[in-house]
């Protein structure tokens, strides 16, 4: 197993390494590629025009954290390549991805590759941790998508695929594993077009396949970058660059030339500036366009989002990283080319947004910023509008991986890590001063054109991530009563970290339970709990959070009448509840009012009967779910003078139990869609196992020697999954889940469901 060097190499010159709070001097490399490990000589704010904020995303096990190791070694940050399979990487930095060889948290990390600053997270893979990934591309410029080339499109990319489109993320695809007999780039780029229903641009095509594939043709510049056969111990810094010409193989000159023309005539369907450049300049000799101009052109397009350029490589064997270093450098846009509607109200001041927490034992909350205005500096008081609070910011450091180096300043476009803001949470905004924010919400009011316009900018906040609902819970007990409140305060710092953690307690057994996002999320927690914060806890078996709903229309009156001391409450209230179509864009409850109830209802009132709807939400009438597709109207409601909001609530929540009860109740589980690449031979067994489950198979496809089995399993069935498919498979299977819809329960599974939970069998 090598080891990692993460060294007072690192760390840029007069600089203190937060450590060991020691200050070095270090040898400065110029070139991209130089001898000995470079210093973060980056740290010093570069223009703005040449920061990068790159994720990297893709389905669990297609190469990323071994992509970004590659691309930390390239460019001269660590002095030997990280393995994730010896669990030496730099970015997997938690113990449990190292022992588990996965991505868990997204690490940020700060490097510089030719003249560019390239702040770059690499993202887990995993489903259980998808708003990890939703968090990071909330604040990121571009992202590498990278796919397995023998596997194409599989599922979970695209899950994050659709999450970049959200957020308007010009991407990248990297065709990593080139090097398995199995990889196949007609059919990957098939699969980018028919999939993700993208415009893949192939600028390269490969030399040699399977293990004898040794490098690329670049399609722009019609060079041929070849690297060294993978001998022991070759990295693959070097590699011979060098123009395609009539010695080479006719093979590969005929496919380059068709393939150069194809990109041409695509770029300029895609791009009219380029296609009017052809027409004039080159028309009876498209192949003589220069590559600077097709280059240039390749950019719009990605930033336009109307093609995803495509590139080839093998990260393990260390080939084709350095062109995707200069393609993210060259083809991803800027901070300053993105646009954000809030950002400009505050001109050049401060505006930043907390993307991420991370709790240190020693120095407390760390708060990852994307600074979008201003310079940030520490030792300054900062204002959290979200909290209306203002804290203090002692430190400023770059991240890179687990180790930070301190800095004095950071400017807009960059991505930050502060020690010192106790308060704030994920998706907070961030300003100088309260007055700050006041003056960037009277430029939004004066500013603004339309009167539509003055609304939706009057906000001054930007908008953080929508934290999806978890569909997996359990209790969760420390070893003895005197460790509850370090369980406690072990879990509100885990809570902060991780905001698809959620923890309550039981009303009835006061027990703690938490709610989480899988299996594997509960599990990473549990062993964080004991290896982090020193517990032992004892978890209890997993349930599933189901959801109710209801089957029919019902109304129902209530009278509540109550002296409490010498105030006598007297309220009487009068509802109807009705079932929603749940396959409506909007399956969530709703609540309306009748026009005379409304009228007759003061504004406290009306809040008091809301809240009374609200917390009836919480708990079904059946098991005590939660419920959804379920429309409420206030027929009336009626009081004595003296009675208290409270009561009105607690009135509303009784009237509305009845009416839920009267309306029939009707569990919703969680059904996932499920996708398991797997061997012909151990198809059968395979299947057999999901029919058990009460699955559906939707679909079963071939990729090469592998069937892809699409299917869709009520989550109930799918504890223990991963261990049940490796036996049945010896291992030689993978499966992504997701959570696909809610679905009403037959009659039998919601009895045998009812039962269970009563404790009779
Ligand atoms: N043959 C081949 N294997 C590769 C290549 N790149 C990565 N691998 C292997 O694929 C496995 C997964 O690699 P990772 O880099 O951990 O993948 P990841 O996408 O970061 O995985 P998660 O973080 O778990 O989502 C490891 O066993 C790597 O050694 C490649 O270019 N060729």
């Amino acid at each position: 197993m090598s080891t990692m060097i993460l060294g007072r190499h690192l760390l840029p010159a007069g600089l203190r390494c937060c450590r060991c709070q020691a200050t070095y001097s270090v040898k400065r490399h110029y070139s991209s590629i130089p001898d000995d490990v470079k210093s973060l000589r980056a740290v010093v704010s570069p223009d703005i025009s040449k920061i990068r904020n790159i994720g990297i995303m893709a389905h669990i096990d297609a190469g990323k954290t071994t992509t970004t190791e590659r691309m930390l070694y390239y460019s001269g940050y660590t002095r030997a390549l990280g393995d994730v399979d010896d669990g030496d990487t730099v970015t997997d930095f938690m113990a449990q991805e190292r022992e588990r060889g996965i991505t868990i948290q997204s690490a940020a990390v700060t490097f510089d590759w030719k003249s560019h600053r390239i702040n770059l997270i690499d993202t887990p893979g995993h489903v259980d941790f998808t708003l990890e990934v939703e968090r990071a591309l909330r604040v990121l410029d571009g992202a590498v998508a990278v796919f397995d080339a023998s596997a194409g499109v599989e599922a979970q990319t695209l899950t994050v695929w659709r999450q970049a489109e959200k957020h308007h993320v010009p991407c990248l695809c990297f065709l990593n594993k080139m090097d398995k007999p199995t990889a196949n780039l007609r059919f990957s780029v098939e699969s980018i077009k028919k999939k993700l229903k993208a415009n893949p641009v192939l600028l390269q095509i490969p030399v040699g396949s399977g293990k004898n594939f040794t490098g690329v043709v670049d399609l722009l510049t019609n060079h041929k970058l070849i690297w060294k056969q993978g001998s022991v111990g070759d990295d693959g810094r070097v590699f011979e660059s060098k123009p395609l010409n009539q010695s080479d193989e006719p093979e590969l000159l005929e496919e380059a030339h068709e393939a150069r023309t194809a990109l041409v005539e695509q770029v300029a369907d895609l791009d009219d500036e380029f296609a009017e450049l052809l027409l004039t300049d080159f028309s009876d000799r498209f192949d003589a366009v220069p590559s600077v101009r097709l280059k240039e052109a390749v950019r719009r397009v990605t930033l336009a989002r109307k093609g995803v350029p495509v590139l080839l490589g093998s990260s393990l064997r260390n080939k084709g990283v350095q062109p995707l270093l200069d393609a993210i450098t060259d083809y991803l846009p800027a901070p300053n080319e993105r646009h954000q509607d809030v950002v400009q109200w505050y001109k050049n001041d401060l505006c930043a947004l907390a993307f991420k927490v991370l709790h240190n034992k020693q120095r407390g909350p760390l708060v990852f910023l994307r600074i979008y205005s201003g310079t940030l500096k520490p030792q300054t008081a900062l204002h959290n509008i979200n909290r209306n609070s203002t804290e203090r910011l002692s430190r400023l450091l770059v991240p890179f991986a687990d180790q930070h180096v301190e800095i004095p300043s950071m400017t807009a476009g960059n991505i930050a890590l502060t020690v010192g803001l106790k308060q704030t949470v994920t998706g907070d905004t961030i300003v100088s001063s309260k007055a700050s924010a006041a003056a960037a919400g009277r430029r939004a009011q004066s500013e603004s054109v339309t009167e539509k316009q003055r609304g939706e900018q009057a906000s001054v906040v930007l908008s953080g991530v929508e934290v999806p609902d978890p569909v997996f819970f359990c209790t969760i007990e420390p070893p003895t009563m005197s460790k509850q409140a370090d369980l406690e305060n072990a879990l509100n710092c885990l809570q902060r970290e991780d905001p698809s953690l959620k923890v309550k307690v039981d009303p009835d057994s006061g027990q703690t339970v938490l709610c989480g996002m899988g299996e594997l999320h509960i599990e990473i927690i549990h062993d964080r709990i004991r290896r982090e914060y020193g517990i032992e806890t004892h978890l209890g078996p997993l349930q599933v959070a189901y959801r109710e709903t209801i089957l029919h229309e019902a109304s129902d009156t209530d009278t509540l009448d109550r002296t409490v001391g010498e105030r006598r409450h007297v309220v009487t209230v009068q509802v109807s509840v009705r079932p929603v179509d749940p396959s409506c864009p909007v399956s969530s409850c709703e609540l309306a009012f009748t026009e005379e109830s409304e009228a007759q209802l003061s504004q406290e009132m009306k809040h008091a009967v809301e809240n009374g709807v609200h917390s009836s939400y919480l708990q079904g009438p059946v098991l005590g779910y939660p419920l959804q597709s379920v429309s409420t109207l206030i027929q009336s409601v009626t009081m004595e003078p003296g009675t208290s909001p409270a009561m009105v609530s607690a009135c509303v929540s009784r009237c509305m139990l009845k009416a839920l009860r009267l309306a029939g109740g009707q569990v919703l589980e969680p059904v996932m869609s499920l996708e398991v690449t797997v061997g012909e031979e151990h198809l059968g067994s395979v299947l057999g196992d999901i029919a058990q489950r009460r699955g559906t198979v939707r679909d079963i496809q071939s990729r090469h020697d592998n069937k892809v089995l699409l299917a869709t399993v009520p989550l109930a069935e799918m504890m223990g999954y991963s261990t049940t498919l490796r036996t049945l498979t010896s291992g030689n299977a993978t499966f992504s889940l997701e959570l696909d819809t809610y679905e009403a329960m037959n009659p039998q599974e919601q009895n045998t469901l009812l039962k269970r939970m009563a404790g009779l069998f």
